[in-house]
């Protein structure tokens, strides 16, 4: 395990400031407030790295909602995806007839989300549709359609504002990548 004593020493590179994530959530709540006026939506967040995400999300959202969370996971302590979706928790929700946004800090390969929707669906959702905060298009293994997110990012593994290597580092408030020799304690 790797010591966090403090913020600067694993951090190689800021690549969204929590000023650039305030405008990315206000910019978001905007175009989903227009998107889901007069319907019945269901924020379901993907737990735990969506955690951060959903709550300022939601905040800036000016429509009547209920949320509800799944607990996924398929990378454990690894940087890679181990191509199998794990669902520890489902939702409490019964999603038959709801519009439903899902609510995620990445979209990567796309296994997760296309696992989430592909499930939801089959319940008989109206709709679901999802918002990423970040949007890693070269690693998609998965065609999957990210209807709304805040950027794209490189392909680099990022931590930070719910985003984590083995479970570290998400409550940093922005995201960046870590030094290389952080990584190295977790990849040797
Ligand atoms: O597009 P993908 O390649 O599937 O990667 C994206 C998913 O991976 C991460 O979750 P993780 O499995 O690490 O669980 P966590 O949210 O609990 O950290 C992230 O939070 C997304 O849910
Ligand atoms: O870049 C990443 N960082 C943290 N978790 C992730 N899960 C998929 N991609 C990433
Ligand atoms: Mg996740």
């Amino acid at each position: 395990m790797a010591n966090c004593d403090n913020i600067s020493s694993i951090i190689d590179r800021r690549l969204f400031t929590e000023e650039d994530i305030k405008l990315m959530c206000k910019r978001l709540g905007k175009e989903l407030t227009k998107e889901y006026a007069g319907k019945d939506l269901l924020v379901i967040g993907a737990l735990k790295g969506a955690v951060f995400f959903l709550t300022d999300l939601v905040r800036e959202m000016d429509v009547p909602l209920q949320m509800d969370f799944m607990d996924v996971s398929s990378y454990g302590d690894s940087m890679e995806s181990s191509g199998k979706v794990r669902l520890d928790v489902d939702v409490q929700t019964d999603v038959k007839g709801r519009d439903v946004l899902i609510v995620e800090d990445i979209v990567d390969t796309g296994h997760t989300m296309k696992y989430m929707k592909d499930l939801l669906a089959s319940r008989g959702a109206n709709s679901v549709k999802c918002c990423a905060l970040l949007n890693k298009t070269e690693r998609r293994v998965d065609d999957v359609d990210v209807e709304y997110y805040g950027s794209i990012v490189e392909n680099e593994f990022v931590v930070g504002y719910g985003l984590d290597l083995a479970g570290r580092y998400r409550n940093l408030p922005f995201v960046g990548v870590l030094k290389p020799e952080i990584i190295a304690k977790y990849t040797k």
